[in-house]
């Protein structure tokens, strides 16, 4: 089997191409493949399969081998992958279908012949609680308390197709990721889990971001995440509708447009290396 090691701002995937569908036991590939000492390593397993109602779709399987709704960078790294491979010629406007955020437009930058960048448009942001989902029958989870372990954080969640606990913190640089994204990655006010931010607004058009991923754990960036964390933050009224997210590994900008109400991300996507697996 044929692989491509790709990320996005070091979030890193790899990339199967070539399957006419998902194969069986999927999951479990991933967490096979995925494994940084028996495997290959990455935070997650991307399949780009036909689509009969876009140009490809978007299959991805977290570390933990769960299959989440969606996922930015991985989807800016599929429109790189496609492009830079002469699967699609001269266009630069691509279709892509997935799970949490149906058919989405990504339009590619090139430069001699490459992607460079690549700009998403991420859908509408989701903000009615039990559609995120939390177990909280509210059309807004804005400034909530969420209590674990003794302490309370104040959060608002957002879905981008996939569910995200954004908490405002002073030092997001510095925050106790490890022991507090796992408590409330499987806290019960999240049905099915929920990815978690930590940020901190340094100005109204830039955050700093640091995110522990459900179902893979601290990631270098998280593309949903930094689109949850521009709609958390404007929700609350310390940020523009458009910043920029500083990741450990890189920035993203993202654009909540006010006439659509649709997220846009932008940012770059990298291949590292193909192979094969032996078996
Ligand atoms: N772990 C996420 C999926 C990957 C999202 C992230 N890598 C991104 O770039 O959006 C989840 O289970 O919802």
């Amino acid at each position: 089997m044929n692989f491509t090691k790709m990320h996005g701002l070091g979030n890193d995937f790899i990339m199967l191409y070539g399957y006419q569908e998902l194969p069986d036991e999927a999951g479990e590939l991933a967490i096979r493949l995925c494994n940084r000492h028996f495997g290959i390593g990455a935070d997650g397993l991307v399949f780009i399969l036909p689509s009969a109602e876009a140009d490809f779709q978007m299959r991805i399987f977290n570390s933990d081998g769960s299959e989440p709704e969606q996922c930015g960078n991985a989807i800016r790294c599929v429109a790189k992958y496609v492009y830079d491979h002469g699967l699609v010629g001269e266009q630069t406007s691509i279709q892509i279908a997935t799970l949490g955020g149906g058919i989405q437009t990504v339009t590619i930058r090139a430069e001699a012949g490459k992607a460079a960048a690549v700009r998403v448009d991420m859908g509408e942001p989701v903000l009615n609680g039990l559609d995120i989902p939390t177990v909280l029958d509210q059309a807004l989870v804005k400034d909530e308390a969420i209590e674990v372990d003794g302490e309370t954080f104040r959060f608002t969640a957002v879905s981008m197709g996939n569910p995200h606990c954004v908490i405002l913190v002073e030092d997001a640089l510095h925050f106790d990721l490890h022991t507090w994204g796992p408590k409330l990655e499987n806290h019960p006010l999240f049905p099915k889990r929920t990815n978690v931010e930590f940020m901190t607004v340094r100005n109204r058009n830039y955050i700093d971001m640091r995110v522990w991923e459900r179902g893979a754990g601290p990631t270098l960036a998280c593309g949903t995440g930094a689109c949850a964390t521009v709609v958390a933050a404007a929700l609350n009224g310390i940020s523009d509708r458009s910043a920029t997210v500083s990741l450990a590994g890189g920035e993203l900008l993202i654009e909540w447009d006010e006439a659509s109400n649709r997220v846009f991300m932008t940012g770059p996507a990298a291949e590292v290396y193909s192979g094969k697996l032996s078996e």
